[in-house]
């Protein structure tokens, strides 16, 4: 029987579909992984900004794992908006429990808009407790400062900082360049605990960029699943978020999500000639 790739998703619910979970299985869904989820919270949130937080208990968040782990079991597993160090704890006692690989750990603290999607206190437990676990660690450049308390502000700073985050027991360790705003091209940078790649496309110029992070991630998870190592990954994920950025979508009064069918589009493009 043909094999079923499998992944899941830890992350918050964006009622307006362009990042957490919805940007998640939709990516997955897009590079044929079947996707499974466990919510951590509720947000009500639009292009606008984030109206509503709405946090679940510990026990649900580990009842659906429970649930995932007891049957279907995942090939990777990514994790965003985890809230509170409660969560992050119970997260990371699951990942052990089931003992799953393939650890991708969004670090989402911050919606686009300012609204606060991780608590203070939990930096150290994501620290601590999560890190040690991931495979592949996704920062955007304010993440990487307040996760290694230092200022970011050449590539040196950033090289630096993926050392401190290797550290920490990451295997793998992205800081994302969406941030770099002066730059005409969107840079991210992965360190392997050796060497520096980087991953390079031109900046597009739009104000529709909600849910990059949580796509971005989420390719990488993906690929991941299906067994490609974490430099291919990458580089997957690239094309598909630049994709996905360049053919937007437009809707929505503020900061638009991307087009999560834009990668499958150009590619059947190559592949039909
Ligand atoms: N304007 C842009 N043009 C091209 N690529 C971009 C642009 N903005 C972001 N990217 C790419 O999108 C991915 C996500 O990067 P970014 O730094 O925006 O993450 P993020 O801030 O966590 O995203 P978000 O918080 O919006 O979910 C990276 O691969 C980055 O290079
Ligand atoms: C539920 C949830 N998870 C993650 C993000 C980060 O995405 P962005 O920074 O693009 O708003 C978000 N806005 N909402």
């Amino acid at each position: 029987m043909k094999k079923v790739y499998k992944a899941l998703t830890i992350a918050g619910s964006d009622s307006g579909g362009g990042a957490g979970i919805q940007a998640d299985l939709k990516t997955f869904q897009e590079l044929k992984v079947f996707g499974m989820s466990a919510l951590t919270a509720v947000t009500a949130q639009n292009t606008l900004g984030v109206q509503g937080v709405y946090p679940l208990s510990v026990e649900a968040v580990k009842q659906q794992i429970e649930s995932i782990g007891t049957d279907l079991g995942a090939d990777a597993v990514k994790t965003g908006m985890l809230f509170s160090s409660e969560i992050i704890q119970a997260v990371a006692e699951k990942i052990k429990q089931f003992g799953w690989k393939n650890i991708v750990v969004d670090p989402v603290m911050i919606a686009k808009g300012g609204a606060p999607l991780l608590q203070d206190e939990a930096v150290s437990a994501l620290k601590n407790d999560l890190l040690p676990l991931a495979t592949v660690i996704t920062p955007n450049i304010p993440e990487a400062e307040v996760l290694t308390a230092m200022t970011i502000r050449t590539l040196e700073d950033r090289q630096k900082a993926a050392k401190r985050l290797h550290e920490l027991g990451v295997k793998y360790v992205v800081i994302k360049g969406g941030h770099d705003e002066g730059e005409s091209e969107a840079v991210d940078l992965l360190y392997d605990g050796e060497e520096f790649s980087y991953f390079k496309s031109k900046r597009v110029k739009t104000k529709h960029t909600h849910g990059t992070g949580c796509t971005f991630a989420a390719a990488i998870t993906a690929e991941l699943a299906k067994g490609s190592n974490v430099k291919e990954a990458v580089q997957t994920a690239k094309d598909f978020i630049q994709a996905a950025i360049e053919n937007e979508l437009g809707i929505g009064h503020g900061h638009g999500p991307t087009n999560h069918w834009a990668y499958r589009e150009k590619k059947s493009v190559y592949e039909n000639g």
